[in-house]
């Protein structure tokens, strides 16, 4: 756990950029620090690897005063992650990565095998490795970034609007793979984001700051979209605030029927019983395109797609794209009415 209390960080030059700020950053566990520009959230992350010193109060990284610690050893012990990977330009991409463990002492052997197996656990050939830095794209140098944070193997991990300079396909992928990642790996991460969206994707916790340093909500991203703390939260979650919620819920629990027959709509399933399109009753050799979907995909997508289907029917299949039943647009609509009313409950 990474624990902040009542810590003032005041620069010289009088400007105050984070005020009494109390705060748990549970183990294992992903909080995101968001709010406008100069709220704040990178002096806090700062403060944690002892990057900048607090003014006064106390931050404890797994029950040990930070302050207690020797500054470069902490900092070895913690990886960081910032926008443009800040990578090494005249070492190649193994390098690059290796460069933790050999600062710890590692031999250089060990140090190269580790990098080699941390290339391909982020997703990059061996080949890659090979390369220098500008070599790569945008995308891969993050990954690679990724990859030197975690050469050390740390139990925290810090990352200043990691994915904030590439374009949203890859960023969304590169959500997936640190998703992926930490499933595995169990982090304690501190992510720093101007990006709401990201937030509520990768957050267990969400910390809202606004400028002056203020801490204003810090709460799960189902909580923080169901009970907002004031009007400030509200408009900073945005205008979309309640479908935002729907994407953190699942289709799982909407019941599913048999598939219509006879009626308007016919559902073409192929040899498998794999949803292939649907056929309109008055035209039969019409194709309407379906979207199937499975347990773990987003009410929000169910939504979406009961609303962009002219049946108002969603074909649901198992994990090998078996169909296993269908919704209708009546069913996903009063499940995702419920879906608010237990989180306003909840919070
Ligand atoms: N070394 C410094 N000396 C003086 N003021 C600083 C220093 N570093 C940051 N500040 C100020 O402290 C405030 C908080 O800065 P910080 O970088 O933590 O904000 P931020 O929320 O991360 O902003 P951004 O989203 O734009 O990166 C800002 O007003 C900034 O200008």
């Amino acid at each position: 756990m990474i624990q902040f209390d009542a810590v003032h960080k005041r620069f010289p030059n009088g400007t105050t950029a984070v005020h009494d700020l109390s705060l748990r950053m549970p183990e294992g566990g992903v909080t995101v620090l968001v709010g406008s520009s100069g709220c704040g959230k990178t002096t806090t992350l700062r403060m944690i690897n002892r990057m900048v010193e607090p003014t006064s109060g106390t931050i404890r990284v797994g029950g040990k005063d930070v302050t207690e610690q020797d500054a470069a050893e902490l900092r070895r012990s913690i990886g960081y992650v910032i926008q443009q990977a800040g990578l090494f330009p005249h070492r190649t991409v193994l390098d690059n990565i290796a460069t933790v463990p050999l600062l710890l002492g590692h031999g250089r052997r060990r140090a190269r095998a580790r990098a080699a197996e941390l290339l391909e656990t982020v997703g990059l050939t061996a080949e890659a490795g090979k390369r220098y830095p500008h070599q790569l794209s945008g995308g891969q140098q993050q990954r690679v970034g990724v990859a030197r944070a975690l050469a050390a193997d740390p139990p925290v991990l810090l990352m200043d609007e990691p994915f904030g300079a590439v374009d949203p396909v890859v960023r969304t992928q590169l959500q997936d793979e640190l998703l992926r990642l930490q499933k595995e790996l169990n982090k304690t991460i501190v992510f720093v984001t101007h990006d709401i969206d990201e937030a509520v994707r990768l957050g267990d916790r969400i910390a809202i700051f606004r400028t002056g340093g203020h801490l204003v909500q810090c709460a799960p991203p189902t909580e923080l979209l169901a009970r907002p703390a004031d009007d400030f939260v509200a408009d900073f979650l945005g205008a979309e605030r309640g479908l935002k919620l729907l994407s953190l819920k699942t289709l799982a629990e909407v019941p599913q029927g048999p598939a219509p027959e006879g009626g308007a709509w016919t559902l073409v399933l192929d040899s498998r019983r794999r949803p292939l399109h649907w056929a309109p009753k008055n035209t039969p050799d019409a194709e309407i395109p379906v979207r199937p979907l499975k347990d773990d995909d987003s009410l929000l997508a169910a939504l979406d797609e009961s609303v962009a289907s002219p049946t108002g029917l969603v074909a649901r299949v198992d994990a090998d794209g078996v169909l296993t039943g269908v919704s209708s647009r009546d069913d996903i609509h009063e499940h995702a009415g419920r879906a608010h009313t237990e989180a306003r409950v909840a919070a």
